[in-house]
């Protein structure tokens, strides 16, 4: 058998490194030599730049580009190169195919890797199908698909290693998926500042979800720390690989709550070798499409105002604009504002006679078309086929007036006063309001993009192949009406309705799936982030029956009471001088609201200036001390977490609730809550 023992498995590491080394070593050399080249091509250019024509010095400009385009992808390739000879495979899985006797041993790895004289496949890329089978099966019957079919045949063995800077740190034989062990001991490292890769554990089921190829709307429910966002990045990395001829980072755009998240996760992509991509968030989106109409309320204001005020009209003009039923009331005005606010007319323009019966016929015609642009065009072919007595065209002013007479007709010219008439018409012009400066609240936004959309037509953003949507239970159905529209590629939409931050308007699954009715679902139980006692303590704030909460031990999370203000300030501060003198390497101080995340700072910068305070202007995520909103915190996670104010005064409503949740699920290891006066209802036993 191929490499029988762990000092067998050492020594063809070596063997190994030293071919990576070798091929390192040429690639540097080649990096070089190629640098010199254009060095030398560009010197050529600029110095007999005066004794060359146009065309020679256009061939000379293609030729340098091109060198420096293969220079580019030189650099990833050493690049790639370079992390292998840190850690070149972390798995192994020997396959016999049904046709033959002997198994062959195949090296799984971040990326490929054959070696140069003899184009032996030394590493397999985990995206490769071959390597589906260390993700998917334990030791017997197995099968993969390749592209020329699938593969039937039998594991005869899988081992799985942890090498870091060239070093065998463990080997393990393991006869089922993915060892529990080394699962074990990934998840009890220490936090990193990004988000890591998590190739060599992946799950079965959340391998079933990064190669799902089939589905146009992918939608993935799972529970805190359930792996959502990790797959959904190593989906792009598989997609983009799986994809290469078609497919490119420029062409994957995902949308993404806030800056601190984005950059949080930006790390994943490069670190599979891959460009990062594209990453918007609605608000962006939502000023985009709105450009001309109004201001808007931002998204993090809305959700201050629910937490800080007691604002029932608001609540209530929120929930209505956050049903299916909206959407489609919304749908049955504009469908029928078409004929009503359409009125033709007889109209004579500079001796042009523009006849109201072909005037409709003509709207009707062009039924496809958006409104304003129908009216457009409708003026453009009437003045095309005017003639006057001598038989002349209409001249431009003519023509310029009997648009205007044409344009009219309709009578709403601008999505915000087709708006309100859509709440005056259906009896309730309550629910809309402008604030002041023409501002619209956050839950008009998207459905006034929508009406925009309608009245001038959607410019979607062709460029974007696969749309990503994290946290979609925040947003609503008008949103994923907007969506639609704005993004007709292929969709991964992940979230979970228990962190809401928005009660009055989040989206479960399976509202979700009635706007995306052919959408491929799934859901995931299993929680990898938090030991077992912190997802526990969880459970008490969201049951969910279903939730398989990994069996990590660590020490059960603890509620500290407090006598008063001081003392609950002392015992934080106890809690962070406890955290710098231990292992690890992030604590999140994660409040209910941006203005106790303020006060908190406020109260602890003096001793420990290097505190980061989130807020929804941060762009960045570092390690360390960290205090911040729980809406902040959300796709977060911290070695250890401190909840302070968990009392019944702060935390009492349904809202209140769900961001206690968010809170404590972001802690891996280490929870603990603090409060004074009385414990909030939600924990109190
Ligand atoms: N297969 C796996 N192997 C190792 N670590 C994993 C695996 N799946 C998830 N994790 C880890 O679990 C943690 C949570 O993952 P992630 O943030 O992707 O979950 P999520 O479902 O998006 O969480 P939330 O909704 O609570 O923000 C991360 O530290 C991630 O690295």
């Amino acid at each position: 058998m191929f490499n029988e023992s762990e000092a067998d498995e050492k020594r063809y590491l070596q063997w190994l490194l030293a071919r990576l080394q070798r091929a390192l070593n040429r690639m540097e050399e080649r990096l070089s030599a190629a640098s010199r080249d254009v060095l030398d091509a560009k010197r050529y250019l600029w110095q007999n730049a005066a004794m060359l024509d146009p065309a020679e010095r256009a061939a000379q400009r293609v030729e340098v580009s091109s060198m420096i385009d293969i220079g580019e992808k030189n650099a990833a390739t050493r690049d790639k190169l370079r992390k292998l000879a840190q850690s070149p495979f972390f798995g192994r899985v020997d396959f016999r195919t049904e046709d033959r006797t002997d198994a062959e041993a195949y090296y799984i790895g971040v990326h490929s890797f054959a070696d140069e004289a003899s184009q032996e496949n030394l590493i397999y890329d985990w995206r490769t199908p071959v390597a589906s089978l260390f993700y998917d099966y334990g030791v017997g019957p197995a099968a993969f698909s390749a592209p020329m079919g699938r593969v039937e045949g039998e594991v005869t063995r899988k081992r799985q290693y942890k090498i870091a800077s060239g070093e065998m740190a463990y080997m393990i034989e393991s006869a089922i998926t993915i060892n529990d062990d080394v699962l074990q001991k990934e998840l009890s490292a220490a936090s990193d500042e990004k988000m890591k890769n998590i190739v060599a554990t992946i799950q079965q089921e959340q391998n079933a979800i990064i190669r799902n190829e089939s589905a146009n709307e992918l939608l993935i429910q799972g529970a805190a720390g359930s792996g959502k966002t990790s797959v959904a990045l190593h989906r792009v990395a598989f997609l983009l690989y799986r994809f290469k001829e078609r497919l490119s980072s420029r062409h994957i755009l995902i949308l993404s709550p806030n800056k601190v998240f984005a950059d949080y996760i930006s790390n994943v992509l490069p670190e599979l070798g891959e460009e990062p991509i594209l990453e918007m968030g609605m608000d962006d989106l939502a000023a985009q499409a709105l450009a001309g109409v109004c201001g808007f309320q931002r998204f993090h204001r809305q959700v201050a105002e629910l937490l800080e005020g007691e604002d029932d009209a608001l609540a209530a003009r929120i929930a209505h604009k956050a049903s299916i039923a909206f959407v489609r009331e919304l749908d049955a005005f504009l469908a029928q504002a078409e004929e009503v606010y359409f009125e033709a007319k007889d109209v004579v323009v500079d001796g042009v006679k523009l006849d109201r019966e072909d005037l409709i016929a003509r709207y009707r015609a062009l039924r496809s078309m958006p409104v304003l642009p129908r009216l457009d065009k409708m003026a453009a072919a009437i003045a095309g086929s005017a003639r006057d007595e001598e038989g002349d065209k209409p001249s431009a002013a003519t023509s310029r007036r009997i648009l205007a007479e044409v344009r009219k007709m309709f009578k709403y010219r601008d999505a915000l006063s087709l708006y309100g008439e859509f709440y005056r018409a259906t009896g309730k012009p309550g629910l809309f309001r402008l604030r002041s400066g023409k501002t619209a609240e956050y839950a008009d936004a998207f459905p006034l993009a929508y009406v925009k959309m309608y009245l001038e037509g959607a410019e979607p953003y062709a460029f974007v192949k696969h749309l990503l949507v994290d946290e979609m239970q925040d947003y609503t159905p008008i949103q994923y009406a907007v969506l639609a529209k704005l993004f007709p590629c292929k969709k991964t939409i992940l979230g979970d309705g228990n962190q809401s931050v928005n009660p009055y308007s989040s989206s479960s699954l399976a509202l979700i799936r009635q706007i995306f009715p052919r959408a491929e679902t799934v859901e995931l139980f299993k929680s990898y982030r938090s030991t077992l006692e912190i997802s526990r303590f969880a459970q008490r704030l969201k049951r969910n029956d279903k939730l398989i909460p990994i069996e990590r031990h660590g020490d059960e999370p603890s509620i500290v009471a407090c006598v008063d203000p001081a003392g609950e300030e002392a015992t934080i501060r106890g809690l962070i001088a406890a955290f710098e003198s231990s292992e690890q390497r992030s604590l999140g101080v994660v409040c209910k609201t941006q203005s106790q995340a303020d006060a908190w700072h406020a109260r602890l910068k003096d001793a420990w200036p290097e505190i980061d305070l989130l807020s929804f202007d941060s762009e960045r995520y570092r390690d360390g001390i960290c205090i911040a909103p729980a809406h902040l915190a959300k796709g977060l996670e911290f070695d250890m977490v401190v909840v302070p104010s968990a009392d019944a005064r702060v935390y009492r409503t349904e809202l209140d609730k769900s961001l206690l949740y968010i809170a404590c699920t972001r802690a891996m290891h280490k929870l603990t809550l603090t409060y004074c006066g009385e414990l909030t209802p939600f924990l109190a036993r």
